[in-house]
């Protein structure tokens, strides 16, 4: 991997303006303040819009903007008013945003909205790919850029896309509402790692995948023909240091070296030895929680009378997002719930909460981080939330109080936070009174907890974990295409097949010769296959043998007429073409009586499961199931068999969307080494798709052609992505 460029909607930095003169300052929000300590050591350009309309700036305005950027390493796309509308305040923050957020009942769906957001994700796209060369990467952010990797990955197929969503990813019941929601999962797949802040996110997203496209996922990873897809979740934190060395240093201020917001806060304090300050810091974003976040604070207020006067809520509420309707109603509305409250509760020295609609420049944020005593944030559903993490890096005495909505991402890291539901007032104000009295002991012991969380997965390991899974997602990708079958190798392997005299060649049946069907018995052989099978067992130095897990009912009839040899239920029957049916190993079934009952209680509890009895096997299939749940239930069937199965002798088999469980000792490489029986075969191959399979690789000669069909892992020497692969490689023999 060479750079590491960066693609997001909003740079690192936004213009300032003072009368002619335009210099940077550093943006707000989550996104750009995390990745600004990071993007230059990647050695990259940060590609982004600048947070300006580009239809009321001139062109040379325009340039002196780029070079300003350009001095930063950040490239500009520019944004014009009807772009700004219906892109940024349009599709990303009127659909995407409160859909993803759950706030369902404000989301649009507008398609000259979703139009034009194609149309900008395809100029961001097309601003990386002019940046892009061949074995760089390209980590593309956020919900405005969903259809970004997919357009880059197109054009520009040796590039490592990365891809981190920073707000939720809802369950698929919501996700579903989306009239494009296809367009979006297929542009995010265009991506080879994609990153959510947490595991639930993360499961949303697959369950999306799978309901959408069927897509085979195993573990993290999503297959789709010759690609790999990871996802994983990286919980995002911060530059941990910055503010714990600039807490210390506030600390340490002398008088005339302080802010008048410092002097002000130290005023407040020195009034009377009693006084308590609460702090509360976002975006003025309907998803943060504020209005309810102000009730409670009343309900707090109400219920303690003997807290007012001595109790003040700073509220700091950074301008966002102002031009879209629901932002507006909300400004009105935490402006009147402020007048209320201050109204009812204030007094001639006494103002309850402190409003402050403005943004303030980072070492204020360090003055109001070190000085509050309770930090309440409280969002009713937050991506992550670094305003929290900045909070306690920031309490150099690990004093403090964290007040913390179970609804953000962050919390599934801050377990010693005060973790509230943000809609329950009640609840709310009651956490604050035990916040306000909680020992300075207990303080300190849940602090230092969450501190040295933080401390030590800080924004550098965030991006750090990310880029090393950018690589193993690269190095995967790799593997695959080292071991896949190219037209040039396939015509070795062929020309090989022609040399040999004495040729043994074992077929796995499902996912290998045939594609998988919702009801097993429908997957029986086609024309296509039976020519294919004519034609290579019509070849005399061919031993051809059809090795699966299948009774042996089912293949006989299949493959009646043909001069192939059968291994069923993994290797217990043999049929050689001539022969009768004979076992290769003696096994028994008293077991099954046993073991029936517990599948049975799986199938009642799984709609769309059934239980396959095979001779010498019971097999639970799923395939038909609901997929989260035909995943879930299998683990818990797994576990479940392996506690009451201890005793005997079994196996239990994890196939395609099947739990086998079958006689120990027997398997595909046992039947396969029993069959080849030290002939001298020449030419021995074997085709297979699922982990069964891998026995039969394991046990072949070293120089058995052994192919695997799929992307996942193999002890294989070679992979091939599909049953049409299979196939064709076949009729060229
Ligand atoms: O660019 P804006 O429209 O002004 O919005 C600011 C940013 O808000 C969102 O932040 C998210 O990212 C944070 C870091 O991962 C996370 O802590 C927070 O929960 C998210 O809401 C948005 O995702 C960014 O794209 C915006 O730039
Ligand atoms: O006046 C302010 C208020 C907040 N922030 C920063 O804005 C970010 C907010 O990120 P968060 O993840 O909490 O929420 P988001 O706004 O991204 O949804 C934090 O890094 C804050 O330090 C800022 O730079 N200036």
């Amino acid at each position: 991997m060479q750079k590491i460029h960066i693609v997001s909607n909003r740079l690192p930095f936004s213009i300032k303006e003072e009368g002619d003169e335009i210099s940077l300052e550093a943006s707000v929000g989550g996104l750009a303040t995390g990745m600004k300590s990071i993007y230059k050591d990647y050695g990259g350009t940060w590609i982004g819009w600048p947070g300006i309309d580009s239809d009321t700036i001139s062109d040379a305005k325009q340039q002196k903007i780029n070079n300003l950027f350009n001095k930063e390493k950040c490239a500009s796309v520019h944004l014009n008013s009807e772009e700004i509308h219906l892109f940024y305040e349009g599709f990303s923050n009127r659909t995407i945003w409160p859909l993803f957020h759950y706030f369902t009942q404000y989301a649009d769906f507008n398609q000259a909205d979703w139009e034009i957001y194609k149309a900008v994700n395809q100029k961001f796209a097309d601003a990386a790919i002019e940046t892009l060369e061949d074995g760089d990467a390209v980590w593309v952010h956020d919900y405005q850029l969903l259809l970004v990797p997919d357009m880059i990955k197109s054009k520009k197929p040796n590039v490592t896309v990365g891809f981190f969503l920073h707000i939720p990813f809802p369950s698929y019941e919501v996700f579903r509402m989306l009239p494009w929601r296809k367009e979006i999962i297929q542009g995010m797949l265009g991506a080879d790692l994609i990153g959510f802040h947490t595991y639930d996110y993360e499961r949303h997203f697959f369950s999306c995948v799978r309901r959408l496209f069927g897509y085979e996922i195993s573990f993290n990873q999503i297959h789709i023909d010759e690609r790999i897809i990871i996802a994983d979740s990286f919980p995002m934190g911060i530059d941990y240091e910055k503010f714990m060395t600039n807490a210390q240093n506030v600390s340490l201020k002398s008088v005339s070296e302080k802010s008048e917001l410092h002097k002000e806060l130290d005023k407040y304090f020195l009034s009377s030895p009693e006084r308590k300050l609460i702090l509360s810091i976002d975006r003025l974003d309907y998803t943060k929680g504020i209005p309810n976040r102000l009730t409670a604070f009343a309900r707090f207020l109400e219920k303690y009378p003997e807290f007012r006067q001595k109790v003040t809520l700073i509220m700091l509420a950074v301008p966002s997002r102002g031009q879209v309707d629901h932002y507006q109603l909300l400004k009105k509305e935490v402006d009147e719930l402020v007048g209320q409250i201050n109204g009812a509760y204030g007094t001639i020295n006494y103002t309850p909460i402190w409003y402050f609609y403005r943004s303030l420049p980072f070492n204020n944020l360090i003055e109001l981080y070190s000085s509050c005593d309770v930090a309440l944030i409280t969002p009713v559903r937050d991506g992550m939330n670094l305003v929290a993490k900045e909070y306690v890096a920031s309490r150099i005495n690990n004093t403090g109080v964290l007040i913390l909505s179970e609804m953000a991402g962050v919390a599934k890291e801050m377990g010693e936070a005060l973790l509230i539901n943000p809609v329950d007032d009640e609840d709310m104000a009651d956490n604050i009174y035990q916040a306000l009295t909680m020992p300075i002991e207990e303080q300190k012991s849940r602090m230092t907890y969450m501190k040295e969380r933080i401390q030590r997965y800080d924004v550098f390991k965030w991006a750090n974990e990310f880029v090393k899974s950018l690589k193993k997602a690269e190095s995967i990708q790799n593997d695959f295409l080292a071991k896949r079958i190219t037209k040039s190798l396939a015509e070795k392997l062929i020309d090989k097949y022609h040399d040999s005299k004495k040729r043994a060649i074992f077929l796995d049946y499902d996912g290998t010769l045939a594609p998988f069907k919702k009801n097993p018995q429908d997957a029986k052989p086609d024309d296509e296959l039976h020519d294919i099978i004519k034609n290579l067992t019509s070849n005399e130095l061919n031993t051809v043998t059809i090795i699966s897990g299948r009774d042996r009912y089912t293949l006989e009839k299949w493959f009646a007429g043909h001069k192939v040899n059968l291994i069923c239920e993994h290797g217990v029957w043999l049929k050689t073409v001539n022969g009768d049916w004979e076992m290769l190993t003696t096994v028994n079934n008293n077991w099954m009586p046993n073991v029936r009952p517990i599948m049975e209680h799986f199938v009642d509890r799984t709609p769309g499961s059934f239980i396959e009895e095979k001779n010498y096997s019971l097999v639970w299939h799923y395939r038909k199931a609901e997929p989260d749940q035909g995943e879930l239930r299998a683990n818990e069937l797994k576990d479940e068999l392996n506690t009451h199965l201890s005793n005997h002798n079994l196996e239990i088999m994890e196939g395609n969307k099947v739990i086998e469980v079958k006689s120990g000792g027997i398997n595909k490489g046992v039947a396969a080494l029993k069959f080849l029986n030290n002939e001298p075969y020449d030419y021995i191959m074997a085709i297979g798709d699922d982990w069964t399979d891998e026995f039969m690789f394991r046990e072949l000669p070293e120089d058995a052609i052994t192919i695997k069909v799929g992307m996942k892992h193999t002890k294989a020497a070679y992979k091939v992505e599909s049953v049409d692969a299979v196939r064709s490689l076949l009729q060229k023999m």
